[in-house]
């Protein structure tokens, strides 16, 4: 499934946070949006996951304006792990993930084999399995993600919308989520704060500041000093990775007399 963000605006109590914002995720490609705290990175995801209306512009999914179809078929659509994904009921982490299931299902019927297959494979791709009969409240953060992460799974979506699925995972899972994301073939659009796992894991990088969309391109155009110093503030070299040519950041810290010195 194609996703096409097309000149999308956003405003929140009369301040413009997105301005005219344009990203296309070409089917099953994994694009990446990065920038400072505060750019727009969370609210753009937002209005894929349509958590909101964007003031401007659209979002295109496969040809259709996202905001005309129901609710329900998008969120067949489009799973999405947010920075709110609330699991504030005490159930079981079986029981989180199966309720990826719900945009398909009428009704109460129960799961069918398939998608109790499902939900196994998720768990066990998420490595969450051992935990299925454990209450997701509590778990530790990086259980957790994993255990949402399985559920965005188990919906079997065209559209996988990620904010920052990393927070919070060890760095064996960040590695495996990225691996994952890139094998399973789904579109997916992810914010990530770690330029270098965002450079081995996306086909294409979207670079945001201050609600604009400052560059975009391969990892390759897009990692370079000059734009990590103006985006970022910040000053890096970029080797290539010695095996698959990506590139890594490797940052350089202040020197003491730049540092504001304790009063
Ligand atoms: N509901 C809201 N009301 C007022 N301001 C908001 C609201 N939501 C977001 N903003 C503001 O919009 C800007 C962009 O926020 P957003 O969460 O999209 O940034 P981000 O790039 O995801 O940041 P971070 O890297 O810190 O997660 C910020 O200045 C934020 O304070």
């Amino acid at each position: 499934m194609e996703l096409r963000i097309d000149g999308v605006s956003v405003d929140v109590a009369g301040r413009r946070i997105v301005r005219e914002l344009s990203l296309d995720v070409p089917e099953g490609q994994v694009v990446g949006l990065v920038g400072p705290n505060g750019s727009g990175k969370s609210t753009v995801l937002r209005c894929v996951y349509r958590a909101l209306r964007p003031s401007g512009g659209a979002v295109w999914l496969d040809g259709a304006d996202l905001s005309s179809l129901r609710l329900r078929e998008s969120a067949r659509k489009v799973a999405a792990l947010t920075q709110e994904n609330g699991t504030d009921l005490d159930f079981t982490v079986e029981e989180v993930v199966a309720l990826g299931r719900t945009p398909h299902q009428r009704g109460n019927r129960p799961l069918d084999a398939r998608e109790r297959r499902l939900c196994r494979w998720a768990m066990e791709r998420m490595d969450v399995a051992h935990l299925a009969r454990r209450g997701v409240l509590e778990l530790s953060g990086g259980e957790r993600q994993r255990v949402l992460l399985a559920r965005a799974l188990v919906q079997e979506p065209g559209v996988l919308v990620l904010d920052e699925p990393t927070n919070h995972l060890d760095v064996r899972h960040q590695v495996g989520l990225l691996s994952l994301l890139r094998r399973t073939g789904t579109t997916v659009l992810v914010v990530l704060h770690d330029l270098n796992l965002a450079a081995a894991a996306c086909d294409r990088i979207g670079v945001l500041a201050e609600g604009r969309l400052v560059a975009s391109g391969t990892p390759g155009e897009i990692l370079t000093p000059p734009l990590v110093r103006e985006v970022f503030g910040v000053e890096a070299e970029v080797v290539p990775h010695p095996l698959t040519g990506a590139p890594q950041l490797l940052y350089t810290l202040l020197p003491d007399d730049t540092e504001k010195r304790n009063p």
